[in-house]
């Protein structure tokens, strides 16, 4: 690179990016002002003398604070927190029989992607934490142009027509009058228009299940939402989902967890996201898909597919797994790439299409339209990030930010002058389907989007007692965050329709009698298929999954065990995870023969950072058993049902703090007897026997 990188630089004179990741040193360069001229100091403004005024010739004050008084760019209107990375797409080559899109259909094809996972409703500033959607947006720079997958952790959604997506946002947000609250959903004009428009009911049972809090983008499934239209390359088409399943599993937070982590460490998500690839544990999903028959009534098994408020039941039509995608490289600059990324639902490439769902149509304008003013103009795609890999002759000119030097006097077409001009491909272009359109002009919806409950129902049926039980926390939690009696007793009796015990449970910690309100008969299942319940849509996983880059907190001080620590941690690193010492004091502990260094001292941390919890041996009687802080590490930790162990003495220290004998609490002589047991109960995540018996189920 150059002194004066210009932004582009890291990208090869085809337009692909290089290696993120190289930062330049800044090692014997020369300080300059935006037009390359040397600066003598900059410490110092020009001024009339030591004491006397500034003056207003001086370029290099005037320039250097004009730039960062335009520093700041309005932040997306939604989704404006987020974190991203770069990584590669591999095709398994599965889906070739479905769609003719190269970087899916040829096998071990391998595609650039970046991918940007943000909250909704927060500001750029806000917490990771925040119970919330979680967009999940992938951009894939295919050669054929770059198509992108703009979805979200959660497979539906509140409405089911873009046209009152500006109305649930307005609800959603900050309460206009005071600016509360920040990030939450947890407020009156939220609920009041989730209660008024009853199709959001199978969203709300996502959002206020543990879906709404994942423990780390790592563990989060994604999904495209809509159903799409796939055109294989003999024509043929078919209705398609898109769905990401984390090789890690799908794991959440428990409430209280998320709720702590806010203060902890608000950059929870993001920092797991950045320290997951700089220890090489890469992120990795696959990508899969639901392949339906592309029939005139575009329904399966009687579920209408043009309904974003509708998923199709996994046993009743499989995910096959089309790819893999691994992230594997950090952004260098987060304004540059995280910041400027735009993702549009409209970025398709040959082989998929979209479809005729009220809610994707609106989307299909709204992307563009919002970057324009957010990216100041109508050339973001020429932002590093946003450049397609695929070349690029589209006769667009001029604008704000126009970056390119165009070349020639006729960009037109056609054109006798410009020597030539580019040519549309026909066939081999972008065609859209011709499916067929007519009907008469009309504010109406399909008679199928009338059904606003059964699969609410099908989700609370599909939920582990324990689940049910964070599900009724949830809308117990946020409801009681409503100042309105009437918008609290509104969403209640909506509940009702979904299930009885569920309203129940809810209006008891909410103190609402629901005694009067009748039993509804729910017309139109959505599903002629009748699934009763779904386990797919369960969290709570049947055997120990992987346990990469998960922290785990060893509780120490001078005189422990630290030969056991050591075992600890290599035993630990085998899987891929990491042992953190966390002591009364920062720098090392000792123990008459070594030490080893202190990665976090008591006051400066929470239980919320650590996956387990370990008390090393050799701890009794030292200071770390007698600090409160442990206390309150210990008693979170299992309340929020993660593994604690101990060793030799240090289950002394446990027990003075927790049940020892409750499930997930292991305890052995040496360092090396608890490993074993700890590394399975990392595996499962929780311990879900424990998080039951805590709440009461
Ligand atoms: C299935 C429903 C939807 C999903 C899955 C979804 C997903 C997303 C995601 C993931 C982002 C963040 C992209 C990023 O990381 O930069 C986003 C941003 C955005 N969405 Fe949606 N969205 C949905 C519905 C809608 C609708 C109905 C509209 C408007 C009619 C809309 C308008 C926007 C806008 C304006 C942004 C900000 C884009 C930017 O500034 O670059 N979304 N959406």
């Amino acid at each position: 690179m150059t002194e004066n990188t210009p932004l582009d630089a890291r990208f090869s004179p085809t337009g692909a990016p290089q290696e993120p990741g190289d930062a330049a040193t800044q090692q014997g360069r020369r300080l300059t002002t935006a037009q390359g001229l040397r600066v003598d100091e900059t410490e110092h403004s020009l001024k009339a003398g030591p004491r006397g005024p500034s003056l207003l010739e001086d370029h290099h004050l005037r320039e250097k604070i004009t730039h960062f008084d335009h520093e700041r760019i309005p932040e997306r209107v939604v989704h404006a927190r987020g974190a991203g990375a770069y990584g590669t797409f591999r095709s398994y080559g599965t889906a070739a029989s479905v769609t003719a899109a190269r970087f899916l259909a040829e096998e071990g094809k391998e595609t650039r992607v970046f991918t940007r996972f943000s909250t909704v409703l927060g500001s750029r500033g806000s917490a990771d934490t925040a119970r919330d959607v979680r967009g999940f947006a992938t951009k894939f720079y295919t050669d054929e142009g770059t198509f992108d997958l703009v979805g979200n952790n959660m497979p539906v959604f509140f409405i089911q027509d873009a046209i009152k997506f500006p109305d649930l946002i307005h609800a959603g947000k900050p309460e206009p009058d005071r600016e509360i609250p920040q990030a939450q959903s947890a407020h009156d004009t939220f609920w009041d228009f989730v209660s008024l428009h009853t199709e959001a009911t199978h969203m709300l049972m996502w959002a206020m299940s543990d879906r709404g809090i994942p423990r780390s983008y790592r563990t989060m499934e994604g999904f495209g939402v809509h159903t799409f239209r796939l055109e294989a390359a003999d024509g043929s088409t078919s209705l398609v989902k898109f769905h990401w399943k984390p090789v890690l599993g799908v794991h959440s937070l428990v409430w209280e967890e998320a709720q702590l982590t806010g203060g902890a460490d608000p950059d929870f998500h993001r920092r797991d996201l950045a320290d997951a690839i700089a220890a090489g544990a890469y992120p990795e999903w696959e990508l899969g898909l639901q392949v339906m028959p592309d029939t005139p009534d575009e329904t399966f098994e009687g579920i209408d597919l043009l309904d974003p408020t509708k998923i199709v039941p996994e046993e009743l039509c499989p995910v096959q797994p089309v790819g893999r995608l691994t992230l594997h490289a950090e952004p260098t600059n987060y304004f540059a790439e995280t910041e400027q990324v735009a993702f549009h639902v409209a970025n398709l490439v040959p082989g998929i299409q979209v479809t005729n769902d009220p809610l994707m149509q609106g989307r299909l304008f709204s992307y563009l339209d919002t970057q324009i003013t957010r990216l100041g103009g109508p050339n973001f795609a020429q932002i590093p990030v946003n450049r397609p890999h695929a070349p690029v002759d589209d006769m667009q000119r001029d604008g704000m930010h126009q970056t390119a030097v165009h070349e020639g006097r006729a960009p037109y077409q056609p054109n006798s002058l410009g020597g030539g001009c580019p040519i549309a491909s026909g066939a081999a272009g972008y065609v859209h389907v011709p499916t067929p359109v007519e009907g008469r002009k009309v504010r109406e919806a399909p008679a199928s989007f009338a059904d606003h409950y059964s699969q609410a129902t099908l989700f609370w049926a599909s939920m582990t007692p324990v689940e049910q039980a964070h599900l009724v926390g949830g809308f117990t939690f946020e409801l009681g965050k409503v100042g309105e009696a009437a918008v609290r007793e509104r969403m209640v009796a909506n509940l009702v329709r979904v299930d009885r015990a569920l309203a129940e449970r809810v209006a008891a910690g909410l103190g609402i009698d629901i005694t009067d309100i009748p039993e509804v008969t729910e017309e139109g299942s959505g599903s002629s298929a009748d699934v009763a319940t779904s386990p797919a849509l369960s969290q709570v996983p049947q055997e120990p999954g992987r346990i990469d880059a998960r922290v785990i907190g060893v509780l120490a001080d001078d005189g422990a065990d630290l030969a056991g620590i050591d075992t600890l941690r290599q035993a630990l690193a085998d899987q891929g995870a990491t042992a953190v010492v966390v002591a009364p004091h920062g720098g090392e502990i000792s123990t008459g023969d070594g030490s080893t260094a202190v990665d976090k001292a008591l006051v400066t941390t929470r239980s919320v950072e650590y996956d387990a919890v370990v008390v090393a041996g050799g701890t009794a009687g030292s200071a770390v058993a007698t600090d409160p802080a442990t206390t309150v590490l210990l008693a979170e930790a299992f309340r929020h049902g993660k593994a604690i162990a101990a060793w030799g003495d240090g289950a002394e220290v446990l027990r003075s703090a927790v049940d020892a004998d409750a499930p997930g609490v292991i305890a052995g002589s040496g360092a090396g007897d608890v490993t074993h047991d700890l590394v399975t109960a990392l595996g499962m995540h929780r311990s879900w026997e424990r998080l039951a018996t805590i709440a009461g189920v």
